[in-house]
């Protein structure tokens, strides 16, 4: 059997890692073709030894010269910033791409994975929120393969009959999105403003970055999850209903208009959907354990509440208008770094996620430089809004005209 050729964007990341782990099993199917990191290059350095990459690319060319002294006596060729991510993913030689970096850097690179046809293994749920539209037409006009990584997106996909074009044709009513409530889901809310960067990365169930980890304590995670659930499936907001389920052990369900609703179960470990997409149609082993249904007991479910969680009801408003996801991602990004630095409170990352979003309404963008420019410029507000604590009116006006 030829080996699958296998890029991982984000290789250190927890994804990343997660990723090689499963590769690691199965040396008889993948082969590492290149791995990449944004800044920890001695992390990088030492998964390329043991995985033995044609190419190794550090994201951020300060630490070009370090990486290449590392890998001075390997055979690994080390490349770096953007466009060494965008060589990686687009290689003739490369089979599959797993895209992992976190946040709206991963859109050019894994853009550039679907405009050469790859299989697009899809972590990276920012680039299709900040440009779904393109991404997906990047998708089909290229023939790529794009298979969702997000826990529930797979097991949505899972549920989904292998020939599904749209949920009126596969007779699906609604798409159930679980989402664990995070880990204030029964906070006091005046304790909101006071919680700190540890306690919203302690997510109760699973273990993940600290970007994706500030998004599921607000639920943002599950709004950029709405986002990306609309285009991946093709469905309307009104499709999708949010059901907090604080377990993590359904990862979502498809309701059919016969009444059956088709779930996906499994231990909350970002292995089984990784060794899903990895190996699809086929199933390989994944190292996660078996699901212990007598000793989980119990599932719960519960609405969400919005008041609670205004950034999730931010992008039920978002879904379906390509400016305003490009805008909210973008600030959302520039708040959550903000709080992670202690310059912002968890509470206030809504509110400067409504503002911008409000002031700077544009047309859906068409281009990849549209795209890159309503994004460059809600950052720039939202950079605005934390400098001075609200929105001047020369730029936003600026921005909102344009
Ligand atoms: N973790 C999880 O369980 C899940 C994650 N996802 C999604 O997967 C993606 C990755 O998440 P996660 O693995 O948790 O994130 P991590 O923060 O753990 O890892 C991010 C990876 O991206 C790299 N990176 C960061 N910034 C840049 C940049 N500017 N340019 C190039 N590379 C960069 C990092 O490199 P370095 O290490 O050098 O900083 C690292 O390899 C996110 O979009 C997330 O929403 C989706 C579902 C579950
Ligand atoms: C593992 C995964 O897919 C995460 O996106 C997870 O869903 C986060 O949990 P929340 O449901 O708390 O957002
Ligand atoms: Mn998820």
């Amino acid at each position: 059997m030829r080996l699958e050729q296998l890029t991982i964007l984000g290789a250190t990341g927890s994804i990343g890692l997660s990723t090689l782990d499963v590769v690691r099993r199965h040396p008889d199917r993948y082969q590492v073709f290149a791995l990449s990191a944004a800044s920890q290059w001695q992390k990088l350095a030492e998964l390329c030894i043991e995985f033995q990459p044609k190419y190794a690319v550090i994201a951020d060319p300060q630490f070009l010269p370090l990486l290449e002294r590392a890998l001075s006596s390997y055979a690994t060729e080390v490349l770096a910033g953007v466009e060494g991510l965008q060589c990686v993913a687009a290689h003739k030689d490369v089979d599959a791409v797993m895209a992992a970096i976190v946040g709206a850097a991963g859109l050019l690179p894994t853009l550039a994975a679907a405009e050469a046809g790859k299989k697009v293994l899809l972590a990276n749920k920012e680039a299709l929120v900040m440009a779904g539209h393109l991404f997906m037409q990047a998708v089909h006009d290229n023939g790529a393969v794009l298979l969702p990584i997000d826990s529930e997106h797979n097991a949505i996909f899972q549920c989904l009959p292998a020939n599904y074009v749209d949920a009126s044709t596969a007779g699906v009513s609604k798409i159930l999105l679980t989402a664990s409530g995070g880990p204030f889901r029964t906070l006091a809310l005046d304790a909101f403003a006071e919680v700190t960067p540890e306690q919203a990365c302690a997510h109760p169930n699973w273990r993940m970055g600290r970007k994706i980890s500030v998004d599921s304590a607000s639920m943002m995670n599950k709004g950029l999850e709405l986002i990306e659930a609309c285009w991946l499936f093709d469905l309307t907001p009104a499709d999708v209903n949010v059901v907090i389920h604080p377990q993590s052990v359904i990862h979502s369900m498809v309701q059919y208009v016969d009444g059956s609703v088709l779930a996906q179960l499994g231990n909350p470990d970002m292995r089984t959907p990784i060794a899903h997409a990895l190996a699809w149609p086929e199933r390989i082993t994944s190292g996660v354990a078996p699901l212990d249904i007598i000793a989980t007991a119990r599932l719960d479910f519960e609405a969400p509440d919005l008041a609670r969680f205004p950034c999730l009801r931010l992008a039920f408003e978002a879904a379906g208008n390509g400016c305003a996801s490009t805008v909210l991602n973008a600030a959302n990004e520039v708040a959550v770094d903000a709080f992670l630095a202690g310059k912002l409170s968890f509470d206030r990352i809504a509110e400067l996620n409504e503002q911008v979003m409000h002031q700077l309404v544009d047309t859906t963008p068409n281009s990849l430089d549209q795209v890159l420019r309503i994004d460059r410029e809600a950052r720039l507000i939202a950079h605005q809004w934390l400098d001075h604590g609200r929105l001047r009116g020369d730029l936003s006006h600026t921005a909102a005209k344009r």
